[in-house]
């Protein structure tokens, strides 16, 4: 089975988890940003296009309703007609609030009189009234407005107009042909560079018959400027055409018109010099549309402007993508780093709780694997505050503690059945290696002490000695005495050499009856002498009242041991001993 490591088992899944909120929040939010950067895009364009289509209605709407209120109010009252100056008056007093009201006038249908309220829309030139009937008939001449008399003094710099009758002119000749408020074409006005446009409209008494003609009319320079002034993000364009293309105003300083051999002829969309114009011009669709201009993005919307009496004008806004593409951008990154900030965050927080969880328990396992009590006991009591690990912690420690206590107490018991079985072993090693009659070393005592003091004398130059003797006709003393005294004997001669001897001299019991003696370090003549004296010990001692026994002696003595080894000697004690035997016993042969 695969294992997984604690650690990464939480942070695995947390930056996992992070990762994918973060791409979540970061799409959901890119979508959202999308559509609210489009909206804005729209709302922007759309606030332009309200201020321009307000403007627009504002600026035009006096012309129809002058026209109305003149129509209607000399419609019930002809007898005004008969009095004109006071008619140019009025006209000049209506215009005074409008400065790019060119002209508010009237034409008699039975006489052709004409009276005008003018106005230079540059404001050159001043508001003064004009009439063709004061000075000489038919010619149409400027007046000063006078509040008393309407039509003052003559205006001699103006230039007069001979044989003026305005019944020939369009506005007259349209507005009785449609017998009702007609719009002019839009066109320059002659002496100004200005588009102009106008309403005319037939005024008929109440039986119905044509009195006159009433017209008002506006300079559209004032809108031109407008859209030129208008504030815009970089790379914007608004424009207000009629629905055939032809511009009106627009944010363009380009002319609207163009005069080429005395006709005059209006600037198109289609035909204009930008463009973004040109490619406007082939979408006049009232809405919002999407257009690519020289690999540039616009958002492009178009509005139509319902003028009085079917008149129908467009405005168009256009706004590069960038403006709002470019918000999007900057809002991007900021959620871009917002959502870095949320993934760090969340990483960071698994990464501590893993630390917070993780940490102590790998020094759990870690004290555990060393396979030592010590590192378990002297974990800090408080390794974590998480409870399990904590429970965990206490209790690996108790038991640490309880098995110490356990392996200290065997440690002890061990410790002294060791040092038992030592002394039992000693006693076993002296047992084995004792004779049980006599107290003197046995045949494996002899073989384990005869080799070490054999080496040690030569190694320190020592002279060594072995003495073999066997007590003589030993078997009478069993067959006459009885086996126990022949034992009594045997512990009698053992106590007569180890009393003859020195404490650090070998003496064995090395066969029945036989004893052997090795002497390290000691001079022929006291070994020949301490020999004497176990002889004569013997002899003076009896083992009991009437049992004596004597012993026989076979002696080597070497004053250096020159490599022999003891095999050599013992096999030369031995035949020393049987030839002492053979001569007779009780004596020593060396
Ligand atoms: N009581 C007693 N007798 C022993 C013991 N070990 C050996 N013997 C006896 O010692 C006697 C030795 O006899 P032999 O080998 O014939 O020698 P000997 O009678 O001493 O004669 P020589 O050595 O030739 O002088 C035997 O009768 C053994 O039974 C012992 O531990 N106790």
């Amino acid at each position: 089975m695969a294992l997984v490591s604690l650690r990464g088992l939480i942070v695995i899944p947390f930056v996992i988890l992070a990762t994918l909120a973060g791409v979540t929040v970061y799409t959901l939010s890119n979508v959202t940003l999308s559509n609210v950067s489009d909206n804005v895009g729209l709302h922007y364009m759309q606030e332009v296009e309200s201020r321009v289509y307000d403007r627009v209605t504002e600026f035009m709407a006096p012309l129809s309703v002058l026209a109305e209120l003149n129509r209607d109010a000399i419609s019930h009252h002809p007898e005004w007609l008969d009095d004109l100056d006071m008619l140019a008056g009025r006209f000049y007093e209506q215009a005074i609030p409008y400065p790019y009201m060119t002209f508010i006038s009237l034409a008699t249908a039975s006489d052709g009189r004409y009276i005008n309220s003018t106005r230079d829309p540059f404001g050159n030139a001043s508001h003064h009234v004009a009439t063709n009937y004061t000075n000489s008939p038919g010619s149409l001449e400027a007046f000063e407005y006078d509040p008393y008399s309407y039509v003052g003094k003559h205006i001699e710099s103006e230039p007069a107009y001979k044989n003026y009758d305005p019944r020939s002119r369009p506005f007259y000749q349209e507005a009785v042909q449609k017998q009702g408020m007609v719009w002019s074409s839009i066109s320059p006005y002659f002496g100004y560079h200005s588009l102009g446009v106008g309403l005319s409209v037939p005024i008929y008494d109440q039986a119905g018959e044509l009195l006159a003609v009433t017209a008002t009319s506006v300079a559209l320079v004032s809108l031109d400027n407008y859209l030129q002034n208008i504030d815009l993000v970089d790379n914007s364009y608004v424009f207000l055409a009629e629905t055939n293309g032809n511009l009106i105003a627009s944010s363009n300083t380009n002319p609207l018109y163009q005069t080429i051999d005395g006709a005059v002829q209006r600037v198109s969309l289609a035909s204009h010099q930008s463009p973004v114009f040109r490619q406007a011009a082939k979408q006049l669709e009232p809405g919002v549309h999407h257009v690519d201009i020289l690999d540039k993005g616009y958002l492009y919307n178009v509005r139509a402007i319902e003028l009085p009496y079917g008149q129908t004008w467009l405005i168009g806004v256009l706004i590069p993508d960038s403006y709002y593409k470019g918000m999007l951008a900057e809002l991007s990154e900021g959620l871009l780093i917002v959502v870095a900030a949320i993934f760090i965050s969340i990483a960071l927080l698994g990464s501590l709780i893993a630390r917070y969880i993780g940490q102590p328990i790998l020094r759990l396992n870690s004290a555990v694997n060393a396979h030592s009590l010590s590192q378990i006991r002297t974990l800090p009591d408080t390794l974590s505050h998480v409870k399990e690990i904590h429970s965990l912690n206490q209790g690996l420690q108790k038991m640490a503690g309880d098995l110490s206590d356990v392996m200290q107490n065997l440690e002890q018991k061990v410790a002294q059945r060791t040092s038992q079985l030592k002394d039992e072993n000693e006693v076993l090693l002296e047992q084995s290696t004792t004779d049980e009659l006599t107290g003197l070393h046995n045949r494996r005592g002899f073989n384990f002490l005869s080799e070490q003091a054999r080496q040690h004398a030569e190694q320190h130059g020592k002279p060594f000695a072995m003495v073999l003797c066997d007590i003589d006709f030993f078997k009478q003393v069993n067959d006459t005495h009885g086996h126990n005294v022949g034992d009594e004997a045997l512990s009698a001669v053992a106590q007569v050499l180890k009393t003859n001897f020195r404490e650090s001299d070998i003496i064995a019991r090395y066969g029945g009856e036989e004893f052997m003696l090795v002497i390290a370090g000691m001079e022929k003549d006291e070994l020949m002498q301490r020999l004497q004296s176990v002889r004569q010990t013997l002899v003076e001692q009896p083992i009991l009242e009437d049992v004596s026994v004597t012993l026989s002696f076979g002696v080597t003595h070497l004053q250096t041991l020159d490599g022999k080894n003891l095999g050599d000697i013992i096999h030369d004690v031995d035949t020393k001993l049987y030839q002492a035997k053979n001569t007779g016993r009780d004596k020593i042969i060396d």
